[in-house]
């Protein structure tokens, strides 16, 4: 059984961290379960950290169908949630026809809609239909060319308008919020305001969970990472130094050896060649 939304929202009321973190491929999607992270993100971020973009903006349905799928096919125990991606969920038709894609094309338990009081008619309609909705607010990487990718709602009028947002997204019917890169104050007076779990990044300790990109936590994403980011191990290095070691070997000769080939019986093969041979002439 897959953890489930109520599973999430009891780890609130029982006061238990949630760890979640990002998931873009069968095999990852793996690792991070048998690691025991209880909810996998299938985010937009795979624009940038998987598909060589230099924002997420580019992202379409069909990049988050199939890395949603990849994600669900393998996994058995986590709760998988997948962001709608930029421009998918302009209005309630955009969104449903999203979800739908997302939902029962790859299978996943739930979207993430970027967005505040704007999008709040969305919400109430998919969850209407049974879709359940986690809201992100803060750093909203999808308006970065309105709100630049920097620290959000640092001054009062922002703060409150925060405030109100995440209120409105959990009158919505929202299951849970992603509050990106605000300030750690603030986030935990949304946490303590609203009762669904808030995760944070970027956002500080006081939230109910926190959520990493794969890449940062592992050391692979290659350029600067960002600030809220934590490497909690070097593996880009392990990969490089692993490949180089491959590469070495085939250019020395010493890959392969016996133990990667197979062998035939010699009369066979001299007896092909000899026929090969004859053909010829
Ligand atoms: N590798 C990666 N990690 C992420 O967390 C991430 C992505 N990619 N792609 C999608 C979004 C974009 N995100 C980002 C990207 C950059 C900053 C950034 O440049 N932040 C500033 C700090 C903000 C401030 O303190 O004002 C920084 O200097 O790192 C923040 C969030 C978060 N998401
Ligand atoms: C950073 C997280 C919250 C996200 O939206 C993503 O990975 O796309
Ligand atoms: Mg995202």
């Amino acid at each position: 059984m897959r953890v489930t939304v109520a599973d999430v929202q009891k780890m609130k009321q029982n006061g238990e961290r949630i760890a979640m973190i990002t998931a873009y491929d069968s095999s990852s999607a793996l690792i991070a379960e048998r690691a025991g992270v209880p909810v996998l993100l299938v985010g937009d971020s795979l624009g940038m950290v998987m598909l060589g973009h230099s924002t997420t903006l580019p992202v379409t349905l069909d990049d988050m169908e199939r890395h949603a799928a990849a994600v669900m096919r393998v996994s058995q125990k986590a709760l998988v949630v997948a962001d709608l991606p930029f421009l998918s969920y302009a209005t309630i038709e955009d969104a449903v026809s999203s979800a739908r894609r997302l939902m029962q094309s790859s299978g996943v338990q739930a979207v993430k809609l970027e967005g505040g009081q704007s999008i709040t008619p969305q919400i109430h309609r998919l969850v209407d239909c049974g879709v359940p909705v986690m809201g992100h607010l803060g750093l909203t990487p999808q308006s970065q060319h309105q709100i630049g990718l920097r620290v959000q709602a640092r001054h009062k009028d922002e703060a409150r308008q925060l405030i109100e947002d995440a209120l409105a997204l959990e009158a919505a019917g929202a299951f849970a919020l992603v509050l990106e890169v605000v300030p750690a104050p603030l986030a935990a007076a949304v946490s303590e305001r609203v009762s669904i779990p808030v995760i944070g990044i970027g956002a500080g300790a006081g939230c109910d969970g926190q959520v990493q990109v794969w890449h940062d936590v592992l050391g692979l994403f290659e350029g600067r990472p960002p600030r809220h980011a934590k490497r909690f191990a070097d593996i880009g290095a392990a990969m490089e130094q692993a490949v180089r070691a491959y590469a070495d070997d085939v250019r020395s000769g010493s890959f392969p050896t016996d133990a990667q080939s197979s062998t035939m019986d010699p009369d066979e093969l001299a007896t092909a060649i000899a026929s090969l041979d004859h053909k010829d002439h």
